[in-house]
């Protein structure tokens, strides 16, 4: 009989193997990431360590041979556009290591067996990098839609490069560590300069290791408007960045 974590034939058409990261078997180090939850509605939630330093540094070499131009796309159409978004992508080969970080991923998100992670993308930015504010959800008319998000700093030796979320409220920084990982200054009370929203909203800093992972799409299938964001420009130095994306499915009616 059909199992209930088969996916539907839309989606075996979809998720083909050169897309998504099929499941298999594994042994994978324990892993050694703290967490801290920003929002629960929309879900946000901070990873320090999500990646060790060995683990960033065989990204960042896996990555050196296949670097290619970062491309946006409106509808049907994909192409460079770097006013959007300059930066380079590389697509990295499945091996153990890249393995580990998607059943790292699937383990964090409980395991859902409707979720498929989409094959791992490092993404580079130079000094003037960036990519424009964007939703990482499609709300087009696909039966599914990239329901999650991580985004992990795999090298951070730069200045600015923050990941802005115009649209999300600071938390509490007089309590925990939050001014450790986010632009207390840039962002707080008084509403100081330098982001692209008059002060409002969070802006991560990019830091070597860590990850931020939000959930994009409501119980209902719908995108969360407060997951805008952008990783706003490098001002010198470089910046690499891992994105896992989990594909399920959107629910639209
Ligand atoms: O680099 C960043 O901070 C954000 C990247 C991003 O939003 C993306 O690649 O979808
Ligand atoms: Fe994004």
């Amino acid at each position: 009989t059909r199992q209930k974590q088969e996916p539907s034939d839309h989606q075996n058409v979809l998720f083909n193997s050169s897309f998504i990261a099929a499941d298999e078997p594994l042994s994978c180090p324990p892993h050694s990431y703290n967490t801290f939850i920003l929002s629960q509605e929309p879900l946000i939630i901070y990873i320090e360590n999500f990646l060790t330093a060995e683990e960033s540094a065989h990204l960042i070499s896996i990555s050196e041979d296949k670097w290619a131009a970062s491309t946006v796309t409106s509808g049907s159409e994909t192409s460079i556009q770097k006013d959007i978004r300059f930066s380079e992508v590389a697509l990295v080969d499945r091996d153990e290591v890249v393995r580990c970080i998607e059943h790292r991923s699937r383990a964090f998100q409980g395991w859902r067996p409707d979720l498929h992670i989409e094959r791992l993308r490092t993404q580079r930015y130079g000094a003037g990098g960036h990519y424009k504010h964007h939703y990482d959800w499609s709300g087009g008319s696909r039966e599914a839609d990239r329901v999650s998000t991580f985004m992990v700093y795999v090298d951070a030796d730069c200045e600015g490069g923050g990941t802005e979320f115009p649209r999300m409220p600071m938390p509490n920084v007089s309590k925990g560590r939050w001014c450790e990982f986010l632009e207390c200054e840039k962002n707080g009370a008084d509403g100081g300069g330098g982001s692209s929203n008059g002060g409002a909203g969070v802006t991560f800093k990019p830091i070597k290791g860590n990850a931020v992972f939000w959930e994009n799409l409501g119980a209902d299938g719908r995108g969360y408007e407060q997951t805008f964001h952008a990783g706003l420009p490098v001002l010198s130095g470089e910046k690499v960045g891992l994105n896992i994306w989990s594909w399920g499915p959107a629910r639209r009616t």
